[in-house]
């Protein structure tokens, strides 16, 4: 790359990490940090981060089956590591969000919320999940919540923090929060809200309806159904095969058109302009750029 072309690209980064901060103050008003100690007290499971360095595929496994992959304290904490981790692989080019054994995520360990159940917890905790959520999303990797069995309350949020959700046929996501005398509080009603539309999101907040994948193809939530006998692996390499049609060509391709995606879903269009121009100008003259001229191709 050029002197030129990393000084825009470090604009274009800069630009990113701007955002996030503001998503730091804007949903805290203060930072996150005190919640730190009361979630480690809730230790349980495991969050997983594989990076697959030859497709530049990375696996986020959220690992708790006895309690049907529920998100203890000591997870949310993991999760924010591991998308910190992901936020600077500089090599990869997606992300599949999945969950352990055979289901995706029952949302918060409910122990944890009983315990945090006063205001004050309650909104910290929330967010430090948005702050974290919304990491997740702005990665400059694609991301695909591949759904197997069930993704409730918390879990449904987190689908909806990937820029794709592929569903197996037994899959359900439901945003139970209305059976909990709740609304979704880690920004998966803003998220849902801009997948499906507001009359959409309604319904599944208003009637904590179970989407199917059927019912999640009509109404966009969902992107593609897979169709797959259960086992072992076998919903992740039909995955990996769906994502491949988008990760072809080199990493810093492919992760500039997801960062002209997030600034032109989340900005101003004056703003989403300019930072489209410095992510093009991080491509522009670059290696896969050159080839490309060089071969004089035809797109047929
Ligand atoms: C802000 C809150 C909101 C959010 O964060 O956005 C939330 O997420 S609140 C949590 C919302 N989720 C739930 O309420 C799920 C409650 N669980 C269920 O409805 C059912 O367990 C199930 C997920 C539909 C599975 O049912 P089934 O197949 O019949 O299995 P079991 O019920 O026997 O579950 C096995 C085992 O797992 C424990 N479990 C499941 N979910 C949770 C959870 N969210 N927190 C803690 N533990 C959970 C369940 O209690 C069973 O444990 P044992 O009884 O010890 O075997």
């Amino acid at each position: 790359m050029s002197v030129c072309g990393a000084a825009r690209c470090r604009g274009a980064v800069r630009r990113i990490l701007q955002q996030n901060r503001a998503v730091c103050s804007h949903t805290s008003g203060s930072t996150p940090e005190g919640i730190r100690e009361k979630l480690q007290a809730f230790p349980g499971g495991s969050v997983e981060l594989q990076k697959q360095r030859d497709s530049g595929v990375a696996l986020l496994t959220v690992n708790n089956p006895a309690r049907m992959n529920a998100f203890s304290g000591s997870m949310m904490l993991e999760l924010e590591q591991r998308v910190r981790e992901l936020e600077t692989w500089t090599e990869g080019k997606a992300v599949i969000v999945q969950g352990a054994a055979g289901t995706f995520c029952s949302g918060s360990d409910l122990n944890a919320v009983r315990a945090l159940a006063n205001p004050h917890d309650g909104m910290k905790m929330c967010e430090f999940m948005q702050n974290t959520l919304t990491r997740l999303l702005r990665l400059p990797l694609i991301s695909v919540a591949l759904v197997e069995g069930r993704a409730l309350g918390g879990g449904a949020e987190l689908t909806t923090a990937c820029d794709f959700r592929l569903m197996t046929s037994d899959g359900v996501i439901q945003f139970v929060h209305k059976h909990m005398g709740l609304v979704p509080g880690w920004g998966g009603a803003a998220r849902l809200v801009r997948i499906v539309g507001s009359q959409n999101a309604l319904k599944l907040l208003s009637g904590a309806k179970k989407v199917d994948p059927d019912t999640g193809k009509q109404m966009g939530l969902v992107d593609e159904v897979l169709h797959c006998s259960s086992g072992e692996g076998n919903a992740l390499s039909h995955a990996e095969r769906w994502l491949g049609q988008f990760i072809q060509g080199p990493a810093p391709v492919i992760q500039a058109a997801k960062r002209v995606v997030v600034s032109g879903r989340e900005l101003p269009l004056d703003e989403a302009l300019q930072t489209e121009r410095s992510v093009f100008g991080t491509v522009w003259g670059g290696p896969a750029n050159l080839e490309a001229l060089a071969l004089k191709p035809k797109h047929k």
